[in-house]
C-alpha cells in the first residue's frame, strides 16, 4: 500500500468562520494505481490533494491519519517533508507557476530534478548526458525548440508551456505518488489528449502511481482506472472507473455523467445537475446532495448516509441500503 488515509478531516480557518471541507476521508492507493479524483468546483479534491503533498495553506487544519509510503505525513516536520517532496511525493498545482522558482532558468531547475531522481536511483550522468535527457523530456511534451525553453525564466513562458514545464518536472522526477492538479486545463485539446496518453504511459511503463483532480468525468474515464467522486468534502462513490461509467449508482455520479455530451448516459440534451453545491458554512442536516437529488426521500433530508458496498463499490446514498 502506498498511500493510507484514515478518518482524515480537513478544515479551514477564515475570517468568514471555521469550515469543514473534508470529512471523514478513507482512502487506500496502491502502487501503481490510476486513480482520479471528479467532482463539481469546490468539492475538496484540491484540498485533498494539498493535504497528501502537505501544501496545505496555514489556514489548513487537519485531524486523522495520511500514511504515505510508511510515513505518516501530518506528523512530519516541514524539514522532514522536505526530503520527501518530490521524490516521495510531487504536485503539480491548477496554476502551474506555483511549483517553479521565479528567480532560475527552466534548464537549471529541470536538471536540478533529474539530478534528484539519479542520486536516488545511483545514477551517474555526464553534465551533457543529463542535458539530453531534459530535452527528450521536453520534446516528449510536444514543446517546440526546447532549447530556447531552457534558457528562459517562468515569467517569459506561456500558461500552456508553463503548464507543460511543471509535467516534465515530474517526469525527471519521477516520484512514487505524481498528484496531477488539473494539469491540462491551460492547453488545448491536441496536447490534452497527448499529456493524458503521456501520464497513462507513464503510469503502464515506471509503475508510477498518480491521483489526478478533475472536473473532467470524460477524462477521469480515458485516464483512471479508479475513480472517486467528490461532492460537498465527501466521496459520493468510489469503484472501478469502466464500472461507474457503464452504470453509475449515486445519483450525483448520474449526474454528473449526463451532463458530459460524450459520455453514453448523456440524453443528447444539454443537462447539468439542477442547483448549486451547498455552503461549507451552511451544509444540510443529512446527506449533502439531498436538496439537488431526485429521488430524495424524508430520510435523506434527516440522516447523512454512511458508506454502503455494493458490486465492489461504495457509495454514499440511502437508495442502497
Ligand atoms: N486557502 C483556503 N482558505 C479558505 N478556504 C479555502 C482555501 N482553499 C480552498 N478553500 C475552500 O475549500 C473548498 C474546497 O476547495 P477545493 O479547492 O479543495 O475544491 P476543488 O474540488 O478542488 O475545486 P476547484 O476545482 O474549483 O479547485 C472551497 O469552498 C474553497 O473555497
Amino acid at each position: 500500500m502506498l498511500l493510507s488515509i484514515k478518518h482524515l478531516n480537513v478544515w479551514y480557518n477564515t475570517v468568514a468562520g471555521k469550515y469543514k471541507v473534508i470529512d471523514d476521508l478513507n482512502l487506500d492507493i496502491d502502487q501503481g494505481e490510476l486513480v482520479s479524483l471528479v467532482g463539481e468546483s469546490a468539492s475538496g479534491k484540491s484540498t485533498l490533494g494539498q493535504v497528501i503533498s502537505r501544501m496545505l495553506p496555514p489556514v489548513g487544519i487537519t485531524s486523522g491519519e495520511v500514511v504515505l509510503d510508511g510515513v505518516d505525513v501530518l506528523k512530519l516536520s516541514e524539514k522532514e517533508m522536505t526530503k520527501i517532496r518530490g521524490t516521495t511525493v510531487f504536485m503539480i498545482f491548477q496554476n502551474p507557476l506555483n511549483s517553479l522558482n521565479p528567480v532560475k532558468r527552466i534548464e537549471e531547475q529541470l536538471m536540478e530534478a533529474l539530478a534528484i531522481r539519479n542520486s536516488r536511483m545511483n545514477i551517474q550522468m555526464t553534465f551533457e548526458e543529463a542535458r539530453k535527457e531534459v530535452i527528450k523530456a521536453l520534446e516528449s511534451l510536444r514543446l517546440p525548440d526546447p532549447e530556447k525553453i531552457l534558457i528562459r525564466y517562468p515569467h517569459e513562458l506561456s500558461g500552456g508551456q508553463v503548464q507543460r514545464v511543471v509535467i516534465c518536472m515530474a517526469l525527471l522526477l519521477r516520484p512514487k505518488l505524481l498528484i496531477a492538479d488539473e494539469p491540462t486545463t491551460a492547453l488545448d485539446v491536441t496536447i490534452q489528449a497527448q499529456v493524458v496518453k503521456l501520464l497513462k504511459d507513464l503510469n503502464r511503463d515506471t509503475k508510477m502511481t498518480i491521483i489526478f483532480i478533475t472536473h473532467d468525468v470524460g477524462l477521469a474515464y480515458v485516464l483512471s482506472d479508479r475513480m472517486l467522486v467528490f461532492y460537498a468534502g465527501r466521496v459520493m462513490e468510489q469503484g472501478q472507473t469502466v464500472e461507474i461509467v457503464k452504470n453509475p449508482l449515486h445519483p450525483y455520479t448520474s449526474g454528473l455523467l449526463a451532463s458530459i455530451p460524450s459520455s453514453p448516459k448523456h440524453s443528447g440534451k444539454l443537462y447539468s445537475i439542477p442547483g448549486y453545491p451547498p455552503s461549507y458554512l451552511s451544509l444540510p442536516k443529512g446527506c449533502k446532495f439531498a436538496p439537488r437529488c431526485r429521488f430524495a426521500f424524508e430520510r435523506c433530508f434527516e440522516e447523512e448516509p454512511s458508506y454502503i458496498k455494493k458490486d465492489n463499490r461504495l457509495i454514499r446514498c440511502w437508495l442502497y441500503e
